[in-house]
């Protein structure tokens, strides 16, 4: 059974304004995937400052070889699971494959993911217009929103692979033209996915809400990592910009603690975790 820790220190509530105030201060940002109570209450405790409900889980947990197959009431399971293991975490979920395939599927669920499922953000791939357009209506209706570009897992056969994005010049402009786009139409946060490291640090810059990256290098606002890969249990070949934090560790909290610490002093991601 799941027992919430009552004696565990008060931590400060993680609020959206917040972590643009640490993108302000140069604070590093902390962000990892959990996808139930007892990984979300690890995550806690260890001071990460936001909760990803990631549609990885489809990859992780369901075991299948894209995220594509996630389903919107999934997602709201696994939000509403994670929720009850936080209490300071920002929690954002992602919009699953065709969630978000028009402007009122997407209105309805977000509804459904912060409604029902309790999550304070939701993330959305992409800045094709009608995802724009989803970002400003989600935003109007004050439901935050972060983007999510540069290798979006939902376009994998548009990829033709989990393929680096943004290498060609053209291509890293168009990246930068996008990351533009979803924070003129409203995007509170952006994570950057699979990029090369000066494309993380042009995009980081050009920006004034916080990005997010993962694979994109060390130059960006924080990192985000799924949590499966950091603890080294993620079957069969890792993305080259995850780590095992639980390699010569004791447990998952020290695990997770020294990815925290890692973030948070710049030593994580190295520059063997980027691409060029
Ligand atoms: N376990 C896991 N970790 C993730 O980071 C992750 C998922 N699952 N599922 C959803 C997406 C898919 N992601 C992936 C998966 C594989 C690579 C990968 O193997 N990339 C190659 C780079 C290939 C290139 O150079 O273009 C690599 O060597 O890391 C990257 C991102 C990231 N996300
Ligand atoms: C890898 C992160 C950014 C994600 O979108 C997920 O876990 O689904
Ligand atoms: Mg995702």
């Amino acid at each position: 059974m799941y027992v919430e820790n009552a004696s565990a220190p008060a931590r400060k509530s993680v609020t959206v304004p917040g972590l643009h105030a640490m993108k302000a201060e140069g604070r590093k940002i902390v962000m990892l995937t959990a996808y139930d109570a007892s990984f979300a209450s690890q995550v806690e405790q260890a001071g990460v400052d936001i909760a990803l409900v990631g549609d990885s889980l489809g990859m992780v947990v369901q075991g299948h070889r894209s995220t594509l197959p996630v389903t919107l009431d999934q997602m709201v399971y696994h939000t509403a699971a994670v929720a009850r293991g936080l209490s300071a975490t920002l929690l954002v979920t992602d919009m699953p494959f065709m969630a978000d395939r028009d402007v009122s599927h997407a209105l309805e669920a977000g509804a459904r993911l912060v409604g029902e499922g309790g999550a304070a953000m939701v993330k959305i791939e992409g800045a094709a217009p009608h995802i724009l357009e989803s970002i400003h209506a989600l935003t109007e209706r004050a439901i935050p929103v972060c983007a999510h570009l540069g290798l979006t897992p939902q376009s994998v056969h548009k990829f033709g692979g989990f393929k680096i994005q943004g290498r060609a010049q053209d291509a890293a402009d168009r990246v930068v033209s996008e990351a533009l786009a979803v924070q003129q139409a409203g995007a509170d946060l952006l994570v950057l996915e699979g990029v090369p490291t000066v494309l993380g640090e042009r995009v980081t810059k050009a920006l004034h809400i916080p990005v997010i990256g993962i694979g994109a290098g060390p130059h960006c606002d924080g990192q985000v990592l799924v949590i499966y890969d950091m603890l080294g249990i993620t079957p069969g070949k890792r993305p080259k910009f995850s780590k095992d934090f639980l390699a010569g560790r004791h447990s998952v909290a020290e695990a997770i603690q020294a990815y925290v610490a890692d973030v948070r002093s710049g030593a994580f991601p190295a520059a063997e975790h980027g691409f060029n």
